[in-house]
């Protein structure tokens, strides 16, 4: 019926509601024997995705293979696919074990799985309590035993952390790297990428229902650097002077502040002197793995005129942009950070636009050495 590889592959999937493009030409691949995280914030498109992969909701366009078929086509998908959607419409009068049992008869297992999944997930002590009863981070716990009935070559969680205390964050980090480490396929989402950054080795990030990045979380953490925020008496002096010592990692923020990548702060400072110009303000801050997520996800960080540029992209072996990538219109709120000059801005030297201070890396995103 299926290949039996463990396999997911998302070919050029899209899905419009009307006039919401949910989920735009997205294509990725999750490898058995690791965990891999799909992320993106709200609204990104991250359960349509899935709903289409389990079969739920049908593809405008493109496919969602499983162990190289659609789901509709597995055979008996349950003991292929374990999935948890969304904490589940579970029988409130109905005990967590019957619960289980009434979906093993489903799919074909017999009742003693039940006590088993219990067992898996923590709950062993709960199983004659009514489901009801159950805290939000019980009920995830339940979903996730559901899910694990049929003991399943891959699974598939949306928002598998949300309810969960940090003891059950943890547990769950531990139970799914070991799930993936006997080679089976753990794909979850979130929204959060500090909830799933120590689970995950792959991911796939998306923003307004497009690839963002698609790797390992490694080669984007390699990515990261840290920069030297300054506030000089002369911004267009200073970023004269910094592109003649060779630096071109160089953003205006907001704050009428520069971001220097590349450098030190001693650095940054030898340049002002030599420059004349005088510091008002200099700190070197560490890049860390949530802002270059937000820098994927939103733009918020990105240059004006070119935000997000997807890092995946300019990677060698990542899949290309998807269609219609430039033509997104930029996110709610970006046009107008950069349509006034923060307060205390000062108008940069004649010549400094048509000569972009900022440098070719600026626009991607301000990431890597843009930042
Ligand atoms: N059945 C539907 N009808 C119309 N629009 C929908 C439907 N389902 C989802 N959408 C829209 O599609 C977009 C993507 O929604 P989706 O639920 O897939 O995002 P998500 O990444 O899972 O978000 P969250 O993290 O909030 O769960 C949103 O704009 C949402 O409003």
């Amino acid at each position: 019926m299926h290949d039996g590889s463990g396999r997911i592959v998302v070919q050029n999937l899209t899905k419009q509601f009307g006039p919401v493009a949910a989920v735009q030409n997205l294509s990725f691949t999750v490898e058995p024997g690791s965990v891999t995280g799909f992320l993106g914030p709200n609204g990104a498109g991250k359960t349509t995705t899935l709903r289409m992969l389990l079969g739920l909701v049908t593809p405008t366009a493109g496919i969602g293979l499983i162990n190289g078929r659609p789901f509709g086509q597995l055979g008996n998908p349950g003991r292929v696919v374990g999935a948890v959607l969304e904490a589940q419409g579970f029988h409130p009068k109905r005990t967590a074990r019957d619960h289980l049992r009434v979906y093993a008869a489903a799919i074909g297992v017999p009742d003693s799985r039940a006590d088993q999944v219990l067992g898996l997930v923590g709950l062993a002590a709960a199983g004659d309590r009514k489901a009801g009863g159950y805290s939000l981070g019980m009920k995830q716990r339940l979903a996730l035993a559901t899910a694990l009935l049929g003991d399943p070559q891959i699974l598939v969680l949306d928002e598998p952390a949300n309810g969960l205390d940090p003891e059950g964050i943890a547990w769950l980090r531990t139970f799914l790297q070991s799930y993936a480490r006997s080679g089976r396929t753990v794909l979850i989402s979130s929204h959060l990428l500090a909830e799933v950054e120590q689970t995950v080795d792959q991911v796939v990030i998306i923003s307004r229902g497009q690839t963002m990045y698609y790797g390992p979380l490694d080669h984007l953490r390699s990515r990261q650097q840290g920069r030297v925020l300054v506030q000089p008496s002369d911004v267009g002096a200073l970023v004269g002077a910094l592109r003649e010592d060779g630096v071109t990692a160089i953003e205006q923020l907001p704050d009428g502040r520069i971001a220097v990548g590349g450098v030190d702060a001693k650095q940054v400072a030898d340049t002002a002197l030599k420059a004349g110009v005088s510091i008002y303000g200099l700190q070197e801050e560490k890049a860390d793995l949530e802002r270059l997520f937000f820098q994927l996800t939103n733009g918020q960080y990105a240059a004006p005129g070119q935000y997000a540029q997807p890092v995946a992209y300019q990677q060698p072996g990542y899949q290309a942009p998807p269609q219609g990538y430039q033509q997104q219109p930029p996110p709610p709120g970006y046009q107008q950070q950069y349509q006034q000059p923060p307060p205390g801005y000062q108008q940069p030297p004649p010549g400094y636009q048509q000569d972009n201070p900022y440098g070719p890396q600026h626009g991607q995103g301000g990431l890597g050495g843009g930042a």
